[in-house]
């Protein structure tokens, strides 16, 4: 992963937005008040849907110095220029997208309650790896439960962490304390009533407690 990247902060990715020109408009958002990263995610959309919001989202993340990560899809990551891909269980080879997309790109690995496919990931060129979830998750209810002993103990792989599920400003502290460099979040920034103001506070959650 280029070292140029900041690696500790807001983890900020999209909610299942079928308008791009909405969409643009609520990354902007958050981009202006500090995210750190940017994932476009957005599941029920179609695969034309994706790459013309993927591309879209391309020019507004420079624009900010923000590297775009895109879920699920090397190939669009690849195909689009962004900075990275994210990818889950189910989601294709480390292996494959790290010797497809070079050594700079950010390939992040969901490695959900599971100490064992943490170090696999990494071992096979994975840039950070992902646990969770660590609260109940509005966007995945269903999503299993990770503790923060993991993320404490995940240390010693030396990529950066990320935690993500159910995060909200008021419950990430632990996190961070627990070691978590990056917070991935939807629901807490996006369905914000303002997330601009959502987006300070998770990301004054690494500043030292007064
Ligand atoms: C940073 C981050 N962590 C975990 C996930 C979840 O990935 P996955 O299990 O593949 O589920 P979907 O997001 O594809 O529904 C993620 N996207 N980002
Ligand atoms: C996409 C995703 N993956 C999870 C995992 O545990 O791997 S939890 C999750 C949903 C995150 O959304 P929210 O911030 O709204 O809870
Ligand atoms: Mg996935």
């Amino acid at each position: 992963m280029n070292p140029r990247w900041p690696r500790r902060g807001l983890y900020a990715i999209t909610p299942d937005e079928a308008d791009t020109g909405r969409l643009l408009a609520r990354v902007e958002t958050v981009l202006r008040a500090g995210a750190t990263w940017l994932q476009y995610r957005n599941k029920p959309a179609s695969e034309d849907l994706r790459a013309e919001q993927a591309l879209a989202l391309q020019p507004l993340c420079r624009s900010f110095d923000v590297p775009l990560i895109i879920n699920d899809d090397w190939a669009l990551a690849a195909a689009i220029g962004a900075a990275g891909a994210h990818l889950g269980e189910d989601d294709g080879e480390i292996a494959l997208a790290r010797h497809e997309l070079g050594p700079e790109a950010i390939l992040g690995a969901s490695c959900y309650d599971d100490a064992g496919l943490a170090r696999q990931a990494v071992f096979a060129g994975a840039s950070y790896v992902a646990f969770g979830a660590f609260f109940p998750s509005p966007t995945k209810p269903h999503a299993r439960r990770a503790t923060l002993d993991l993320l404490r103990t995940a240390a010693v792989l030396g990529v950066p962490r990320v935690a993500i599920g159910g995060i909200t400003p008021d419950n990430a502290r632990p996190l961070v304390e627990a070691g978590a460099d990056l917070l991935a979040v939807i629901s807490g920034v996006f369905d914000a009533p303002d997330p601009a103001a959502a987006t300070r506070a998770y990301i004054s959650c690494f500043e030292e407690p007064r």
